[in-house]
């Protein structure tokens, strides 16, 4: 029987929540399947700055070097707000696991499932038959990570920086996303202001003439951000530098219908004919309004572990059965608080998990 070994970093808020529901899931694949995983538990964020005092032990980063794939779920809440801003949960141990493991490309879905039109901000008309975008967001550069940045009380700054083998390197992925879905490519830029971002057109530009079969066009951010809610069908792959993807994730998220329905996977260079390492993780975050409360959404942990089985294990088989046994749940009409319509029935986080895992 075949092993995977899955390290597993709940982190804050709701992350403990709904990530028991993923492991729920998981294990039906397991038995489905006929493999066994190999959860190995690792805290992260709030917690390991309590328990171990900073937020990235050196432990849990070993634990995400030995496994196949990282399984995460989110980080962060009021009570480390007041810590050092490098020392607080996102950017004392999210942004260096990013880093230390080369996570440069974040793969963001945003699908409206038809059984939720309804729960979607926009006007049906506007949904039509539906909604599927792919934000394919560069994560280890970019004003994230630019040097040098800092604040001494009178001046605060950040630098973006990105060099032309970074923008190669995230376009060429979104190519291919691209060719692997509707062939159409909408790169997000702000070339209009930013010289980083003059040179990110540029490449784009120059690469888009690898993939002719690939209709590529660019759009400024502050347009596309209103596009999205005018017309979102008009996009398929949106390429975007870190924080505007980081920003567009979130709207197209809630075109959907909640952000607690949006997976994400952040993948390593493959070496070739290899899949990926990657961290899989809710674009959300910790939602610490809803914690503790067993009300938060668990689909987008759910769909992350998907991810993780299709993108870093190869599983694709697995990941349809997710998505189908999502979608039964929400045909039968059963729905979390965000997602909630009339008519519909409410149900909590760890039934909306016994339910998906029930129909694996
Ligand atoms: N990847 C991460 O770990 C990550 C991502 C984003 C934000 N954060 C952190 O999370 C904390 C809270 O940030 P925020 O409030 O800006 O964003 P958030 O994503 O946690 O919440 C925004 C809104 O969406 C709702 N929401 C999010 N996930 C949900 C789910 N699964 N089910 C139902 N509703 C859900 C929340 O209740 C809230 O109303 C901050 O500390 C932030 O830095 C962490
Ligand atoms: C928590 C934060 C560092 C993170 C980001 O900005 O990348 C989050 O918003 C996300 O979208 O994953
Ligand atoms: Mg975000």
């Amino acid at each position: 029987m075949k092993t995977y070994t899955i390290a597993v970093l709940p982190g804050d808020g709701i992350g403990p929540e709904v990530m028991a529901e993923a492991e729920k899931v998981l294990a039906k694949i397991a038995g489905k399947y006929d493999l066994s995983f190999n959860f190995t538990p690792a805290d992260v964020g709030g917690i390991a700055i309590d328990r171990h005092g900073k937020a990235l032990p050196e432990d849990t980063v070993e634990t995400c070097r030995k496994a196949d794939a990282v399984l995460f779920g989110s980080v962060g809440g009021p009570k480390w707000e007041t810590l050092p801003p490098e020392e607080q949960p996102e950017r004392g141990a999210l942004l260096p696991l990013r880093k230390i493991f080369g996570l440069f490309a974040n793969l963001r879905p945003a699908i409206v499932f038809p059984q939720l039109k309804e729960a979607s901000p926009l006007k049906a008309g506007i949904i039509g038959e539906g909604f599927d975008v792919m934000v394919v967001r560069e994560l280890t550069g970019g004003i994230y990570f630019g040097q040098p940045k800092g604040n001494d009380g009178v001046k605060g700054f950040d630098t973006m920086v990105y060099t032309a083998d970074e923008i190669e390197r995230i376009g060429r992925l979104a190519f291919e996303t691209a060719r692997r879905r509707n062939s159409r490519l909408v790169s997000i830029d702000k070339a209009n202001v930013l010289s980083t971002m003059v040179l990110w057109r540029q490449v784009i530009t120059k690469l888009g003439a690898e993939y002719p079969d690939v209709s590529l066009s660019h759009m400024y951010v502050d347009n596309a951000a209103m596009q999205l809610v005018r017309n979102p069908r008009q996009f398929d792959v949106m390429l975007c530098g870190n924080m505007f993807g980081d920003i567009l994730s979130d709207e197209a998220s809630m075109i959907t219908g909640s952000l607690g329905m949006l997976p994400s996977a952040s993948l390593a260079e493959a070496s070739e004919g290899e899949l990926p390492f990657g961290l899989y993780e809710p674009s959300g975050g910790s939602a610490p309004d809803i914690a503790g409360q067993g009300i938060a959404n668990p689909i987008a942990q759910i769909l992350s572990a998907g991810m993780l089985l299709k993108y870093s294990l190869g599983l694709d088989k697995a990941y349809d059965d997710i998505y189908a046994a999502i979608e039964g749940v929400l045909d039968e009409g059963y729905r979390t608080a965000d997602i909630m319509s009339p008519g519909m029935k409410q149900i909590g986080t760890g039934e909306m998990g016994d339910r998906i895992a029930g129909k694996i």
